[in-house]
């Protein structure tokens, strides 16, 4: 669910909350700050001035670890969080076995909001079935955790009306679903001793969450109830093949895709039981309602204020992306009924629904990338991930990338700690203009593709791929602006917000991530623009200021001869030149990477 922790903000950045400030209309007047004016060089919360114990102290926690410390990680000197976790497990083992099941089987869900095929949730609904007890269902809402974690309120908003469906549909197996909200995240390891103590609960099942925080948190939690005679089960259950797994030829994690995701797949055929779904939680002995009575008619909480949505964006995103596992599970089969096949051919296209859209899904785990992963094979001619229909394979190469960078933050925790991948793509001087971050931030670059997909970001709390890919490289390479602040603004506005994605992303777009490629790979938005928009559709859907501009002059209005109608409209003339931020952008990185630290 998260990264390492920050501190809550003073006040949310998200675009749509109460206090939002909307994205500009066609009309109004916009910055159109440009390079050669003076910027605005207010210092940001990523730009390091002092070290401390060798980390660097920012000011926002999660502080960037220094670079001794991450290269510690990579000479394995330091044990990382799942390491921490597994220890807790093993010296715990034997005192957990030994625990008697007692009135109640207990099922903690955190990004695993669905009954069907959730590896920890069946576990539990077996051990309570064995021993003829209730099995209750357990979730804990901590505002903290949405402040420190970035959480968007658009993300909240999903997950909540997710509640509602799961509370019914737990209900419809009289099992009840209690949800409570804990102040201070802190407190939640001992709210749970407390819960699990009053309903004489001995066991208590939950999915692995692979961030920092959560690894430590469970670690911590598991030594502590074993000491109550209390077992904490754990199920490795978000990736189809669990991180750890995999390991090259020399016995070391896969820094990089390809070679790694030839090993998913053999990985997989070797071992079939990975694509087997869970079934779903039988229903309750019916004493349980007696026995747990006022368990069942817990209300589901509203958004904390700083992550409450507008009633009419509320109600628009409620639409525009139905919550629960029922939905997750008709997307899925409508994509793959219709659209999966032509998946390779339309899916770099903005402009056409050529995805799944099923990242909501995967990130609050109202759907699981395993019965994604089989509900695709199963529709191919043969059951090898890597052969028949075309479609099939590439979209199942593409849920394959959501473990992959999953594996990553589970090898190298310290992508958690604001860190590039490399420690010395650390020294990389990064540009803190807030000129040029506000006219990112709104769509108001003057690059027409950048432009509309910011604002498919506010309008939906989504963005296609190659868009992500597009805004994120012009961020970071054209703008040079620490893609730290980028990371960030994704995390705050997005529905499918996942931090080892959004963090894969963005250091393959900023080339700070694994397999770097800074002289490589810089993306010139106009080509992609032309390649990936070549009619101007996805643009003009939303740049409405550009709507009147036909032809090839809507990926570059102020170059291609429609000055006039783009001014008048009020649209932003480019604020750098590419060619030449392209250059200082090697620049710097070179200066950067070869400093010597
Ligand atoms: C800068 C940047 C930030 C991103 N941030 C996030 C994020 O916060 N959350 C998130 O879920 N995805 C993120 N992605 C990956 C990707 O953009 C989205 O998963 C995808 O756009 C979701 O649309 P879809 O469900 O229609 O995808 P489809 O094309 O239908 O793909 C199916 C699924 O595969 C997975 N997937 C596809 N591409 C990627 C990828 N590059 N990395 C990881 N998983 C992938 C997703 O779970 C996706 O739902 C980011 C990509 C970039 C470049």
């Amino acid at each position: 669910m998260s990264p390492a922790s920050a501190p809550p903000r003073t006040a949310s950045s998200s675009p749509r909350t109460t206090a939002r400030a909307r994205s500009p209309s066609p009309s109004s007047s916009s910055p159109n700050p440009n390079l050669s004016a003076d910027p605005l060089r207010t210092p940001h919360p990523f730009h390091a001035d002092s070290e401390e114990n060798g980390i660097v102290l920012r000011e926002f926690y999660p502080h960037e670890m220094s670079n001794a410390r991450a290269r510690a990680y990579n000479a394995n000197e330091l044990p990382r969080p799942i390491e921490l976790l597994n220890s807790a497990l093993a010296e715990t083992a034997t005192a957990r076995e030994m625990i008697r099941v007692g009135r109640a089987v207990v099922h903690w869900f955190k990004m695993d909001l669905r009954t069907r095929d959730n590896r920890a949730l069946h576990m539990a609904s077996e051990k309570a079935r064995e021993a003829g007890v209730p099995l209750i269902a357990l979730y804990i809402l901590s505002p903290q955790d949405f402040e420190a974690h970035l959480t968007s309120p658009v993300r909240v908003d999903f997950m909540l009306r997710t509640l509602q469906v799961l509370k019914r549909d737990l209900s419809s197996l009289d099992i009840p679903l209690w949800v409570e909200t804990v102040d201070k995240r802190t407190q939640l390891p001992g709210r749970i001793l407390e819960l699990m103590t009053d309903w004489g609960a001995s066991h208590l099942f939950a999915n692995i969450e692979y961030e920092v925080d959560e690894l430590r948190r469970e670690a911590k939690l598991v030594r502590m109830l074993a000491g109550k005679g209390i077992a904490v089960e754990v199920a490795h259950d978000t990736c189809v093949v669990p991180p750890g797994q995999l390991k090259s030829g020399t016995g070391n994690q896969y820094a990089v895709y390809t070679p790694w995701f030839r090993t998913w797949i053999r990985f997989i055929h070797d071992n079939p039981i990975l694509l087997e779904l869970s079934d779903p939680p039988g229903r309750n002995p019916e004493t349980a309602r007696e026995v747990f009575s006022t368990l069942y008619d817990c209300d589901i909480p509203s958004a904390p204020e700083t992550k409450r949505l507008e009633v009419d964006d509320a109600v628009k995103l409620c639409a525009l992306w139905p919550a629960g596992e029922h939905e997750a599970a008709k997307r899925l089969e409508k994509f793959c009924e219709e659209d999966i096949g032509s998946y390779g051919k339309n899916r770099n296209i903005p402009a056409q629904q050529g995805t799944s859209s099923l990242s909501v899904h995967f990130a609050s785990g109202t759907l699981s990338s395993r019965t994604a992963v089989r509900t695709a094979r199963d529709r191919n001619k043969t059951k090898k991930l890597d052969g028949g229909n075309e479609g099939i394979q590439t979209w199942i190469s593409e849920v394959a990338w959501r473990d992959f960078y999953k594996h990553v933050l589970v090898h190298w925790p310290y992508v958690c700690m604001n860190k590039p991948f490399k420690p010395e793509y650390s020294n990389i001087e990064w540009s803190y203009d807030n000129q040029h971050f506000e006219a990112w931030k709104k769509g108001l670059t003057g690059f027409p593709i950048v432009d509309a997909a910011m604002r498919q970001l506010h309008g939906m709390g989504y963005m296609h791929n190659r868009c992500r890919m597009i805004v994120a490289s012009f961020l970071s390479k054209d703008l040079l602006l620490d893609w730290r602040m980028g990371e960030r603004f994704f995390m705050e506005n997005l529905i499918d917000g996942d931090f080892a994605s959004n963090n894969g992303g963005w250091g393959f777009a900023a080339s700070v991530g694994v397999d770097p490629q800074p002289y490589f790979r810089i993306f010139n938005p106009l080509l992609q623009s032309e390649k990936f928009d070549p009619d101007g559709e996805y643009i003009r859907k939303w740049v409405p200021e550009l709507r009147g501009i036909s032809g090839k002059a809507i990926h570059d209005p102020y170059g291609r001869g429609a000055s006039d109608k783009a001014s008048k409209a009020g649209y932003p003339e480019p604020i750098v030149d590419h060619k030449g931020a392209r250059e200082r952008a090697l620049a710097a990185y070179k200066s950067g990477i070869e400093r010597d630290i």
